[in-house]
């Protein structure tokens, strides 16, 4: 693979993507040196400039003709998915066709979202005025991703941040780049002036430079709690938005249809092999269908099929690295120790981890508590309702949950009492529509994404008032 080199290159030494499934070497790409920063401010700066002056018309023809690239050319952007990320084929398909719905979305948001009429006559006193507001572009957003979805992702933060007429730093991955890599030049292809978007790759030092510089009006990061928390310190006085980790709970009541409730759990906890911030981490089980459930839910994890994730009939790929595959087996080994059992799974071969099922995982256990970001679920049987609350809520913090039941009343109970950004009844935790507002509840969570909102975040009120007296 060869990267596109829109980014200033340095001295620094190129970093090596390697195949999570095989640890082949993919390509390398440039690394950016933090002394760069004030450069890249400059074309970022000159990117907000043409950006904000792009009409609304234009903008939206970009998004819409970067999409039909992308639809055009979905396979190949589907094995780099694949190759990158792990994941498998069939799941990077309909990665590239999301990432297609985000761009077209996106390219509504730019034609229909200009402002509003404020209605200075609903109260005495301002009859007088008339106006309206804009939706004016923040400028310059410095936006940071995570390695799975390395597609989708990304376009959740160029599209909005296009279509409101903004200039993106991004700063994808190390570990899967070139997803990010192939999106830019789709929308440069398109026409989009290069300046707007400005790829940078690197560590640390390269984000704490982008995240902190008094220009960057606003930092969109997705990816773990730990290195969110360390950029949100750095940040300042800009606007943040954070998509963290969850740990989502799904709650299966006895009156649901229990086939169709293992299926949506079993896909949901070992989709992308787990590694989803929305994936099924806890499986709460009514106690009278437990055992039922419990059965046919390991009967069915054993059914599923590790391996090449390029092959058609493979279901579950690699983890992202052998390393991240190990630090599993480790917290799985410390929650058996601790007094989980393992039902089915726990084998290793590189960063090949096949699914596995615990229950009995004592609610003290970090497995319990922290987002697993692994194709490892845990069961746990409950009495009431109130109890399969309590437990869905237990973690700090929370992104998504399920439940599955057949009682329409039970399920909006459950919904308005399970505290989460979004509660999916009779599917899985892990349901997400790309127009949908998403995000988490609870410690750390900040502003939402889903391209309608995350274009609000991405653009600011500005009033304009006519005295007419
Ligand atoms: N809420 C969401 O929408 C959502 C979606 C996908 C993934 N996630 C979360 O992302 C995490 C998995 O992704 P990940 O492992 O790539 O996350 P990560 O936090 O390790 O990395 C995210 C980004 O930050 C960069 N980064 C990592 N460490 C850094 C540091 N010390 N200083 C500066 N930059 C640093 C990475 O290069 C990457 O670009 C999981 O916690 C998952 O739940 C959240």
């Amino acid at each position: 693979m060869t990267a596109a080199k829109l980014h200033i290159t340095t001295s620094l030494a190129p970093i090596t993507v390697y195949s999570p499934y095989d640890g082949s070497v993919l390509g390398t790409i440039d690394a950016t040196d933090a002394s760069e920063i004030s450069e890249l401010l400059a074309r970022a700066r000159r990117g907000a400039e043409l950006s904000s002056k792009l009409p609304r018309h234009k903008r939206a023809s970009i998004l819409e003709g970067a999409a039909q690239i992308i639809e055009s050319r979905r396979e190949a952007f589907a094995e780099t998915i694949v190759r990158e990320a792990g994941k498998t084929i069939v799941q990077a398909r309909k990665e590239v066709l999301r990432c297609v719905n985000t761009l077209k979305l996106s390219a509504e948001e730019a034609k229909r979202n200009a402002g509003e009429i404020v209605p200075f006559d609903a109260y005495v006193g301002s009859e007088q005025r008339q106006g309206w507001f804009t939706r004016e572009p923040l400028g310059i957003i410095t936006a940071i991703t995570p390695y799975n979805d390395p597609l989708n992702l990304v376009a959740h933060k160029l599209g909005p941040a296009i279509a409101g007429g903004n200039a993106v730093l991004l700063k994808p991955s190390n570990l899967t780049p070139f997803s990010s890599i192939n999106l830019v030049d789709a929308l440069v292809e398109a026409g989009l002036p290069r300046e707007i978007i400005t790829l940078v790759h690197g560590d640390r030092e390269i984000v704490t430079a982008l995240v902190s510089a008094r220009d960057v009006r606003m930092v969109s990061f997705t990816g773990g709690f730990a290195t969110g928390e360390a950029i949100s310190r750095k940040a300042g006085l800009k606007k943040l938005a954070m998509e963290l980790g969850g740990n989502a709970p799904v709650v299966v009541m006895n009156d649901c249809d229990i086939d169709k409730a293992v299926e949506g759990c079993v896909s949901g906890a070992f989709w992308a092999a787990g590694q989803n911030c929305i994936g099924a981490q806890r499986v709460l089980v009514q106690a009278d269908i437990y055992e039922r459930f419990r059965d046919a839910f390991v009967a069915a994890t054993k059914k599923l099929k590790a391996g090449d994730p390029l092959r058609e009939d493979t279901d579950v790929g690699p983890m992202i690295s052998k390393d991240v595959a190990e630090r599993t087996e480790a917290s799985v080994n410390e929650a058996i120790a601790a007094g989980a059992k393992l039902l089915c799974g726990h084998k290793r071969d590189g960063s090949l981890y096949q699914p596995t099922v615990l229950e009995g995982t004592p609610v003290t256990c970090r497995l319990w508590h922290e987002e697993v970001f692994a194709p490892v679920v845990m069961l746990a049987p409950f009495a009431t309702l109130d109890e399969a609350i309590e437990l869905a809520n237990e973690p700090e913090y929370s992104l998504h949950a399920g439940i599955f039941t057949g009682n329409l009343n039970v399920a909006l109970d459950a919904a308005n009492r399970i505290e989460a950004g979004g509660v999916m009844i009779n599917d899985s935790s892990d349901y997400r529509f790309d127009a949908m507002p998403f995000g988490g509840s609870k410690y750390g969570s900040m502003g939402r994404e889903g391209v309608h909102f995350a274009y609000e975040e991405m653009t600011q009120p500005k009033v304009v008032c006519i005295n007419r007296g």
